[in-house]
């Protein structure tokens, strides 16, 4: 399970700057195994701020972050393991040189077997259309390429829980519908996502929960039934066709 309990944000030095408002004001979230969840809200509403607390990435001034009941500030390295990330913009993300080195460089280091890697490797590759480019050097994959890959090297961890952050932009529609086969497939076998999203084509009928946050607070919790009644009024279109149940 994750908790977020009162969760404030704020960025700036704290050095006697004035620091600014905050990009996550007081959040309070529990996720249960497993669940498929959406976290929709405009730009700057703090959804990357808030999932970066998720693994430990950042910490809270307030609040806390606790990662199956272990606090994610005392403990990153286990929140990270249990709860894998794939960011938007991924520039820093990579550590190998090429596309197979990378996406197989964690579940390396997780001490798997070679075919448990390879199988990994090639499920997670396929599922955004990477298949095939494992000796491509990373230097030479488009700014979308390198988005997806991050997205893989996620896939391949097999975490606990996947955080991916808005993962089909830049997709066409036959790769949207191969990585979003992945995470139903990923959910059915129990892994709790969390899709950081504007976008919730495609998502509402496969999310359990749509949370949506503005301005740092969340505003919306709710099944996708019910939440599509009050997303537009924070600026989140609703798919066509997608009728309260
Ligand atoms: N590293 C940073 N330093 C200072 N302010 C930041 C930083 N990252 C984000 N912010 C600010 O925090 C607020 C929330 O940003 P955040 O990136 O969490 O929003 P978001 O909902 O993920 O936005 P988007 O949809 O555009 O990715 C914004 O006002 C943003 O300008």
């Amino acid at each position: 399970m994750l908790e977020l309990d009162s969760v404030t944000h704020r960025y700036g030095d704290g050095d006697g700057d004035e620091r600014a408002d905050p990009a996550v004001d007081g959040v309070s979230l529990t996720v249960p195994d497993g669940q498929f969840l959406v976290l929709c809200g405009s730009n700057g509403s703090g959804k990357s701020t808030l999932v970066r607390h998720l693994n430990g990435l950042l910490e809270p001034d307030s609040g806390r972050v606790l990662v199956d009941g272990v606090d994610a500030s005392d403990d990153p390295v286990a929140a990270r393991t249990t709860v894998g990330m794939a960011f938007q913009d991924p520039r820093d993300q990579f550590v190998a040189a090429t596309v197979g080195g990378d996406v197989r460089f964690g579940p390396e280091n997780l001490g798997l077997g070679h075919g448990e890697i390879d199988r990994r490797a090639e499920r997670a590759l396929s599922a955004v259309g990477l298949d095939g480019r494992e000796d491509d050097r990373i230097e030479t994959l488009s700014g979308g390429e390198r988005e997806r890959l991050a997205v893989a090297g996620a896939l391949a961890m097999e975490p606990a829980y996947l955080v991916l952050d808005e993962p089909f932009t830049g997709l066409d529609a036959p790769a949207r519908d191969r990585l979003l086969d992945r995470l139903r497939d990923l959910h059915a076998d129990g892994t709790g996502l969390i899709v950081v999203t504007h976008d919730l084509r495609d998502l509402l009928g496969d999310a359990e929960r749509v949370v949506c946050l503005d301005d740092g607070v969340v505003v919306v919790d709710a099944d996708p039934a019910e939440a599509v009644d009050d997303l537009p009024e924070y600026g989140i279109r609703v798919p066509d066709g997608f009728e309260r149940a």
